[in-house]
């Protein structure tokens, strides 16, 4: 690309350099790069303990101590609060999908902040989970995992936000399920939703992924696209010990 047309091409959604991050004395990211383009859904592959979790809740501003460049379309954010963070756009689904029991599933829908209008309403998100719509006055822990999932991933789209991190959407999940997962992973880019996505589920990430980073011991050590990964999957799952 020439110097001209590199000035003109847009911000990454996300763009990440050089990012460490620590646990009290444990350090646990050793200089993580990454971009994740607008419209595009990524995945961040790994064995347990590889530092994927770590990768996301950084980029929510929620892990102790880090340090390096985390630009949300190109705006700083290495050192703004998590409240801040989110109001550029970002929201995160944890692994634990952070449901309630004093909550129904329409309170978890209303709870959030939104950050424009841009959020979907109730409505839509019901309309997006059917499911949903019959447990509407479930305490959140009386749902199944997957209901869970979908209130975790609809409340996120609350928010108005643009960017999604989702931490291992399927784990634990029915078959049945985790193709729903999908289609609304497929939907929501559709839609023009960014995702960046922690998976063990090779199959899955490849059936939703535009590229792949995999993470070990707190580093970028391998990259795919679509056509790479389908090459390398035999190895790779060998290598991810799933
Ligand atoms: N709250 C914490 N306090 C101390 N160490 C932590 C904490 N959370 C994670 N770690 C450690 O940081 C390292 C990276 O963990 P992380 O959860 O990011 O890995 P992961 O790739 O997401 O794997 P997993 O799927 O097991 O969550 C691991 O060694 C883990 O034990």
């Amino acid at each position: 690309m020439t110097e001209a047309a590199m000035k003109h091409a847009p911000e990454p959604m996300l763009a990440i350099r050089d990012l460490h991050a620590w646990y009290g004395e444990s350090h646990v990211l050793h200089g993580i790069d990454l971009e994740v383009p607008a419209g595009q859904v990524i995945t961040l592959l790994g064995r347990n303990g590889a530092g994927k979790s770590t990768t996301l809740k950084s980029i929510m501003g929620i892990v102790p101590r880090r340090r390096g460049s985390i630009r949300l379309a190109g705006v700083e954010t290495i050192g703004l609060r998590p409240f801040h963070i989110a109001r550029h756009g970002v929201a995160f689904c944890p692994e634990d999908r952070g449901i309630y029991a004093t909550l129904d599933v329409r309170e978890h829908l209303e709870l959030p902040t939104r950050i424009d209008d841009s959020g979907l309403s109730t409505e839509q998100v019901l309309d997006l989970f059917p499911h949903l719509r019959e447990r509407l006055h479930s305490p959140g822990t009386k749902l199944s995992g997957g209901e869970q999932q979908m209130l975790a991933i609809g409340r996120t789209l609350r928010t108005g936000a643009r960017l999604l991190l989702l931490d291992e959407p399927t784990e634990g999940l029915a078959p049945s399920i985790v193709e729903h997962i999908g289609d609304t992973i497929r939907l929501l880019k559709a839609q023009g939703y960014t995702i960046l996505l922690v998976e063990q589920n090779l199959h899955f990430a490849m059936s939703v992924a535009d590229h792949f980073y995999l993470i070990d011991h707190g580093q970028v050590t391998a990259r795919y696209d679509r056509k790479g990964i389908e090459q390398d999957a035999d190895a790779l799952l060998a290598r991810l010990g799933v």
